[in-house]
């Protein structure tokens, strides 16, 4: 497996220095504005905005400046390893790519690229329901790579089943179960432009492959592509969604499952007690409820109440390598990525997204040794401080 830590880091930084990588740029924080300089329009005005005003994406990015990380001297970090098992699969790292929809508005790759850089660099690639290529295609791309399956639960119960065996069947070990999603937050960007990917047959892949979904068309989705995106729009709203439908997830899903939208004590509580086996506290990166809490500040107390019982996971914000030493410390076992592997995405395909997680991890690691640890085992609160 690729092992990043102290021989990896230095290559990678050395090979850039001396221009034999082409550094899409280094500067994690500017990867945004690179990456709007070479998106459509339409990509552009999907991936980036969040909902409402942006205050929470906002937010999200902002909780990170409140943490400061209180560096150690003269403690031996010479020999440094990021590789870690979550949840039973083995990483090279504490860093996931977290699923995200309609890949292809960033490369025509889209969701392969994403497969093929997370098995290229020993990561695990969380492959989405709303994706632009089916999960069969991915698994695919993922070679010998790890595969975990985010499910957006269907309102038919026959399609969710459906899903479910073809993940299965398709080699995927460990289920997302995204729950902050069951309706589309209010997106102004998506509205004023009146344009989202779906409706006009993007990023229903899963869908469009799946016998019980193709049944229910009039029509093939190849030669009517918005009666595919209208049937999707019946079937993907789940508003009555509840804690007691997860007894029966539990009963036919043999893996681990992982709730990901997790924001209150009270409902990584709730996950522990219907058996689930880890959560992801995540605000969906700002794009479903403006206003919500920042998410990294509801991580601490979150993992202060069920981290013993539960695998804590934890995305929306992080931006850099210090960023996923302060989600570590404050209680994530690995975090999840969102756009910043899109942005590198959109500016290379497969190269440009590992082009990305190499730069975040090689600072990871620096920033690590330059705390003084050597071990994500020594991570903790007292890492960091609250300024
Ligand atoms: C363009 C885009 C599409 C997304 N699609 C999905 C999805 O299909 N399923 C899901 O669970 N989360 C989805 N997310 C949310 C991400 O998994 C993740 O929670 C979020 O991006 C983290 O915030 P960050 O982008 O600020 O890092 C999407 C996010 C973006 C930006
Ligand atoms: O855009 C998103 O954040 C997302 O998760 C989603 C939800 C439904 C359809 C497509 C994407």
């Amino acid at each position: 497996m690729t092992h990043f830590g102290d021989h990896q880091t230095a290559i990678y930084a050395q090979g850039m220095f001396l221009g034999q990588i082409p550094a899409i740029t280094t500067d994690l924080a500017g990867l945004e504005a690179r990456a709007a300089e070479v998106l459509e329009p339409a990509a552009l005005g999907y991936v980036v905005p969040s909902a409402g005003g942006g205050s929470t994406a906002r937010a999200n990015v902002a909780a990170f400046e409140r943490w400061r990380i209180v560096p150690r001297m003269l403690r031996d970090h010479a020999r440094r390893d990021l590789a870690t098992t979550v949840l039973g699969t083995s990483m090279a790292a504490p860093v996931l790519l977290g699923p995200v929809g309609v890949q292809t508005l960033a490369h025509p790759d889209g969701e392969l690229a994403s497969a093929r850089a997370a098995t290229a660099l020993g990561l695990t690639n969380v492959h989405s329901t709303q994706a632009s290529h089916s999960l069969e295609e991915a698994a695919g791309a993922s070679g010998d790579g790890s595969r975990w399956y985010q499910l957006y639960w269907p309102s038919d119960p026959e399609l969710c089943e459906s899903f479910l065996d073809r993940a299965h069947r398709g080699g995927y070990t460990h289920l997302v179960v995204t729950v902050d999603t069951t309706l589309l937050g209010w997106r102004p960007a998506d509205l004023d432009r009146g344009y989202l990917p779906f409706l006009a047959g993007e990023g229903i892949a899963n869908y469009t492959s799946d016998p019980v979904f193709t049944r229910r068309l009039e029509r093939p989705a190849s030669e009517d592509p918005g009666a595919a995106g209208l049937a999707f729009a019946s079937v993907f709203p789940h508003p009555g969604l509840s804690w007691d439908r997860l007894a029966w997830l539990r009963e036919r899903w043999a893996g681990p499952i992982v709730l990901k939208g997790i924001q209150h004590v009270d409902d990584a509580r709730l996950a522990r007690d219907h058996g689930m086996d880890g959560i992801v506290v995540s605000n969906h990166g700002g794009r479903q409820v403006d206003g919500a809490v920042a998410s990294l500040d509801t991580l601490p107390a979150i993992a202060e109440a069920v981290g013993s019982d539960l695998c804590v996971l934890f995305d929306s914000g992080v931006r850099s390598g210090p960023d996923v030493l302060k989600a570590l410390a404050l209680g994530a076992e690995a975090v999840l990525l969102g756009r910043p592997y899109l942005y590198g995405l959109a500016l290379g395909g497969q190269a440009g997204v590992e082009h990305v997680l190499r730069s975040l991890l090689a600072e990871l690691d620096l920033t690590l040794a330059g705390a003084g640890w050597s071990s994500l085992a020594d991570l903790g609160p007292h890492c960091v401080v609250r300024a």
